[in-house]
């Protein structure tokens, strides 16, 4: 039997319910991650964001994901994430 949109979009939904339960589970570890950093270079981390996108971008060809859709949305967050972090760091010191 064909599934109706609404049963689709329904799909949909939880799982952007579990990706948003992800990604606040993720923004906690990196406030967590700040707190033991002191420089803006320690912040911004270049380097783990290379390792990261390569990851991510590893795990998208494995398991069929759009690989440029997952990069492109990681960098974004890892920027949201970074000012986070400078937040935080700009209110502790
Ligand atoms: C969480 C960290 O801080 C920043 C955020 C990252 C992320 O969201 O994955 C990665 C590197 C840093 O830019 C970290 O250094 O691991």
């Amino acid at each position: 039997m064909t599934k109706s949109l609404a049963d689709i979009r329904l799909e949909i939904d939880e799982i952007d319910q579990q990706l948003v339960r992800l990604i606040a589970s993720r923004g906690e570890l990196v406030k967590e991650a700040c707190q033991v950093k002191k420089t803006v270079q320690e912040v911004e981390a270049p380097d783990r964001v290379a390792q990261v996108i390569d990851k991510v971008s590893r795990y998208a060809l494995e398991t069929g994901a759009d690989v440029r859709l997952v990069e492109t949305l990681y960098r974004q967050m890892i920027a949201g994430f970074i000012q986070l972090e400078h937040q935080v760091v700009k209110k502790r010191d």
